[in-house]
């Protein structure tokens, strides 16, 4: 049925007494209620988020996640449900208007408990899907690097990697930016309280991690992300609000294993023994914990690839194509209300109620992914609210 629509600036002023600019929202959601800035501060380089405790009577100034939207002269804001908070910024492009503010997500609740503070994220909104990313991991040595590269060399304009930050030293063939960010530990760990990192985690004695805008940027690239990363930070991902496919591969055996990365020549002899020490506990956990979706043995390679491609339905009959995303014009002038899972953007004044197509629909049933990064999977569609009688939508009682 029909739910509250967003509580504007006016009534916000009347009825608490808060005090805000013009050009903000005031969401309430739970105990708090969320102040959504707009920009009309030229300083301002992003909108702003302030939280009103209504408990405590307090504000609060959150860490701030994710890549902010640009700043706008105005923006309408609805509470989706207890997780987050849909804003349509006004005289945005089409592919830059609709943002989610998380607030309560698994994800958030999360970076509540390790940043210590209270904290909200951004996600995009984008219509249309894409596949699943592609999360790999598996011990030193096993060929993961080798099967990323043949899946990227085969379908380049697919995948897209994720490009990690590291603070180990660059081996000999590998590009900064294209292998790695390769980084300086005290840089690395202030931008990971910062909160600019979807998971990070130390292994074999470096700090590894993937930067939000690493997977963001594959995204955008409308590509399949593939995130080469260890054990430790599969599970973060696991726990993130990013949907993916796990899959760690094994070797046939440590022997096999050991040869391989003695034969690859990259490691001196205390990181390859530090390596294959390592080794035991990753397959232990690779196989057992829960995290992965597939496991893969590596033996002979071509035939691990194969596997792989089939896994990811690649196998050369029918790769699923998923369409593009959907280009979504939102008129400047709207109010927004949601009823059940569809938000209603009227731009109808009452000059031209009659006018046919004056709703917009965002049907957000179907959201995938979030914060950090994008949420995918928005039905936008126009409709004329009178003589199509609202498709079948619940009217607000
Ligand atoms: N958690 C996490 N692990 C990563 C990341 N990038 C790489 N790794 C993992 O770090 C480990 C060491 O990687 P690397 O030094 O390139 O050695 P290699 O696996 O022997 O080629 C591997 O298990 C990688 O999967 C990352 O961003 N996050
Ligand atoms: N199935 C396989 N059989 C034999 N050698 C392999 C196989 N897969 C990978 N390799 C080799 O093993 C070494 C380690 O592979 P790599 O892709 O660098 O592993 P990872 O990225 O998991 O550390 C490389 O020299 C690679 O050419």
């Amino acid at each position: 049925m029909g739910e509250a629509p967003a509580f504007f600036v006016d009534d916000l002023q009347n009825g608490c007494g808060l005090k805000y600019k013009d050009c903000e929202t005031a969401i309430p959601n739970q105990d708090k209620t969320y102040v959504i800035g707009g920009s009309d501060d030229e300083s301002s380089s992003s909108i702003g988020v302030r939280i009103y405790d209504e408990a405590t009577g307090n504000w609060e100034i959150p860490i701030v996640l994710g890549t902010k939207p640009k700043p706008c002269k105005s923006h309408s804001a609805v509470s989706l449900n207890e997780d987050r908070i849909l804003i349509i910024t006004k005289g945005s492009s089409a592919d830059d208007c609709i943002w989610f503010l998380e607030v309560d997500t698994q994800y958030v609740r999360e970076q509540k408990k390790i940043l210590g503070r209270e904290v909200v994220a951004w996600s995009k909104g984008v219509g249309g899907n894409v596949h699943k990313p592609v999360v790999i991991s598996g011990p030193s040595g096993v060929g993961k690097g080798t099967l990323i590269s043949m899946l990227m060399k085969e379908f380049p304009t697919t995948f897209g990697f994720s490009v990690s930050h590291t603070t180990r030293a660059s081996r000999g063939m590998e590009k900064d930016g294209v292998h790695y960010h390769f980084t300086e530990r005290s840089v690395m760990e202030k931008e990971i309280k910062d909160g600019k990192f979807l998971e990070f985690a130390s292994v074999h004695g470096n700090l590894y991690g993937t930067s939000i805008e690493a997977v963001e940027v594959v995204a955008d690239a409308g590509k399949r992300c593939i995130l080469d990363i260890d054990v430790q930070g599969a599970r973060s991902v696991r726990a993130s609000s990013l949907e993916a496919i796990f899959i760690f591969i094994c070797p046939p055996s440590m022997e096999e294993l050991e040869k391989r990365l003695r034969a690859r020549g990259t490691e001196a002899e205390e990181q390859i023994l530090k390596r294959l020490r390592n080794a035991e506990a990753e397959m232990e956990q690779g196989k057992s914990s829960g995290i992965f979706d597939h496991i893969l043995y590596n033996d002979e390679l071509e035939e691990c690839y194969e596997n792989l491609k089939k896994l990811l339905g690649l196998d050369g009959i029918s790769y699923n194509v998923i369409p593009g995303p959907q280009r979504i014009n939102l008129p400047q002038d709207h109010s927004v209300s949601k009823i059940d899972n569809k938000i209603i953007i009227n731009y109808g004044t009452p000059e031209l109620e009659k006018a046919s197509k004056n709703l917009i629909v965002l049907d957000v049933s179907s959201l995938k992914g979030g914060a950090p990064g994008r949420t995918r999977g928005l039905d936008v569609y126009a409709i004329d609210s009178f003589s199509d009688g609202l498709n079948g939508i619940n009217q607000p009682s």
